[in-house]
């Protein structure tokens, strides 16, 4: 049963995200007065409109940031070995800071072959092992930008991580496994469950925090957390009824003393994130 929502519980990432691009924004007119102009090349391999969605978002943010922003938009029936050569060509061009694939690829294509390809200092996602090594040693650089998106937020909203247990659901390199590693810099308590973990709620029902990405229509129900749960939904589940998270968010808001939405709250802050790598990259490298 969903009663009436109390909207100062509701983390605003939209609000967030445009606060990291308006610190991008400056950054970027500061490079430019320095001859250096950042550039984002994405890679869209297929037609998934999720993804050419994405992509579109990741070219209009650029925009707004004012950094450049290439399309590079290649078959599905492209082979490793080519999509391999364009990036070494885009590893090779002067005048790109940054290269994106933009997941998933095609299944004959392996993502991780891919990622290692690409130059670690034009790696805006932080897919890269030589960066996910280092997020592991904690010396974070580039690292991957929807957990990053969560950190800023947590920050913004002064959650303090220390000693805290933090549960983690979903192992994925894009966002599990970096955010599991991030939490723990950060000194919390670590848990990280996923499709194999046995008895899912026993875990949950002990978050201080709770993040959750695996792609499940509301599998967070009110009775797996506890009262005073900050809560981060990066699932984006799609049906005729519309975007739906991970969690389910009209019920799960009445325990929680922070929760993001779905849309607003973790999504906007993984574009932002990726602005301000970008940034980065431009200034590692001078271009
Ligand atoms: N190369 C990468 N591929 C993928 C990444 C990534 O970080 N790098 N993450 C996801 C997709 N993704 C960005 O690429 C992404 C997903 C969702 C959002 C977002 O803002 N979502 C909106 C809702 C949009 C909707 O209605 O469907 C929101 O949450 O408000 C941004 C980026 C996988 N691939």
């Amino acid at each position: 049963m969903s009663d009436a929502i109390d909207s100062s519980k509701i983390i605003d990432g939209k609000a967030v995200a445009q606060k990291v691009e308006a610190e991008v924004s400056k950054t970027v007119a500061a490079l430019k007065e320095k001859n250096i102009f950042p550039k984002l090349v994405t890679v869209l391999v297929g037609e998934d409109p999720a993804s050419q969605m994405y992509v579109r978002m990741k070219h209009k943010a650029c925009e707004r940031v004012g950094i450049l922003a290439e399309d590079c938009i290649l078959p599905a029936t492209i082979t490793e070995s080519e999509l391999l050569n364009k990036i070494q060509a885009l590893n090779a061009d002067k005048t790109v800071s940054s290269i994106l694939v933009q997941l998933p690829l095609p299944k004959h294509i392996s993502a991780q072959t891919i990622m290692n390809a690409i130059d670690p200092k034009k790696d805006a996602d932080g897919f890269h092992p030589f960066n996910m090594g280092n997020l592991l040693i904690n010396e974070e650089g580039l690292v991957p930008c929807t957990p990053k998106g969560i950190i800023r937020l947590l920050e913004e909203y002064k959650i303090d991580v220390q000693g805290k247990n933090a549960v983690v659901v979903g192992h994925s390199n894009v966002v599990g496994k970096p955010m599991a590693a991030m939490l723990l810099n950060r000194n919390a308590t670590v848990s990280v469950c996923h499709i194999f973990t046995k008895d899912l709620k026993s875990y949950t029902i002990e978050a201080d925090i709770l993040v959750i990405g695996v792609g499940v229509k509301h599998l967070i129900k009110e009775d797996m957390v506890k009262p005073g749960v900050v809560v981060f939904d990066v699932g984006i589940n799609q049906d005729s009824t519309g975007t739906h998270g991970d969690v389910d968010f009209a019920n799960v808001i009445h325990k929680a003393s922070l929760i993001t939405p779905v849309p607003g709250g973790v999504g906007p802050m993984t574009i932002a994130i990726l602005m301000s790598h970008v940034v980065k990259c431009a200034e590692t490298i001078g271009q």
